[in-house]
């Protein structure tokens, strides 16, 4: 049996406790560590701090040995893992909800073709979380993910996706992207040697509106400007979460802290949408849910 948990997303004591016990009664747990992190998982100095937190997710919860599962061994090897279901009990975990990435589809639908039994364990998801700044969350569109620019690969396709939406007058969700175990440069160019890895890189909220407003700069089709009221969204479901609404400009200075962080862009509100925002606003409060 494949059991694929989802962990939510504050720390290790979120898991149902229909996960717990599916994860005490596998021979084997892995837990997948690059489409989300858990936030007690993460401070400025990375990645020594992500084995931290396998560390105690060993110790404190759950009292077996995980296996963490990078995006090289989730794509590359997960017939390994499927493998492995065919006789025993896996668990895999995931950070939030086991649907709240695309990725984890893929993974059912392979261990399905293979005859593997594969039972999920819902749990939050920063798809649902995001509901506390009082956005009805019938009222989204497509969701778009922001990837960090570099010099050479600007890739824009999320602007015609929030452009759609706003003509609807839906809100938007930006999921901000997170780079860890990204190979470095040298060692991609060198054929030799142990791979080296690039520190680990979270975008922030700030981040992720300069690279909306550059692009909207250069499409100059006003699908949203600096004026666009947005709500910038920090470490949800963790103590310490911070929720802030403001126009882009504005939430350009905030700092939101540690990661993770993701964006709405907000379409058209409903009076009652409008009165939970104003608890989130700048002026009023900086406050956490
Ligand atoms: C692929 S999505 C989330 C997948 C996860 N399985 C889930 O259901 O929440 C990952 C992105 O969601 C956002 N995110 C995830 N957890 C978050 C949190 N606790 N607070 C704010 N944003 C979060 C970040 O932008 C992050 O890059």
């Amino acid at each position: 049996m494949l059991y694929i948990i989802g962990l939510g997303l504050g720390d290790e004591k979120d898991i149902t406790l229909r996960g717990l016990e599916a994860v005490q009664k596998s021979q084997k747990v892995f837990i997948e560590a690059y489409t989300s992190l858990l936030s007690f998982g993460i401070s400025s100095d990375g990645l020594s701090t992500l084995k931290e937190m396998y560390n105690l997710l060993q110790e404190k919860l759950y009292g077996k040995s995980i296996t963490v599962a990078d995006r090289e061994m989730v794509e590359e090897k997960a017939d390994d893992i499927l493998l492995e279901a065919t006789s025993s009990d896996v668990a895999f975990l995931v950070v939030g909800d086991p649907f709240g990435a695309t990725t984890h589809t893929d993974l059912v639908v392979r261990a399905k073709k293979l005859g593997v039994d594969v039972k999920v364990v819902h749990n939050a998801s920063v798809m649902n979380a995001i509901g506390v700044c009082g956005l009805q969350l019938y009222r989204y569109g497509e969701t778009v993910s922001l990837p960090f620019f570099t010099d050479t690969w600007r890739p824009d396709s999320f602007y015609e996706k929030i452009q759609r939406n706003r003509k609807l007058g839906l809100h938007t969700l930006c999921l901000l992207d997170i780079r860890v175990k990204e190979p470095s440069l040298e060692s991609l160019c060198s054929y030799r040697g142990k791979k080296q890895y690039e520190p680990p890189r979270f975008m922030a909220v700030s981040v992720a509106i300069e690279q909306l407003l550059e692009v909207e700069q250069m499409r100059g089709e006003n699908a949203y400007t600096e004026d666009t009221t947005c709500v910038g969204f920090a470490r949800l479901g963790s103590e310490d979460q911070l929720v802030v609404a403001g126009s882009m400009k504005q939430l350009l200075e905030v700092d939101f802290g540690l990661p993770l962080h993701c964006l709405v862009i907000v379409g058209d509100t409903h009076p009652v949408e409008e009165e939970m925002l104003d608890f989130y606003k700048l002026a009023k409060n900086q406050g956490q849910a």
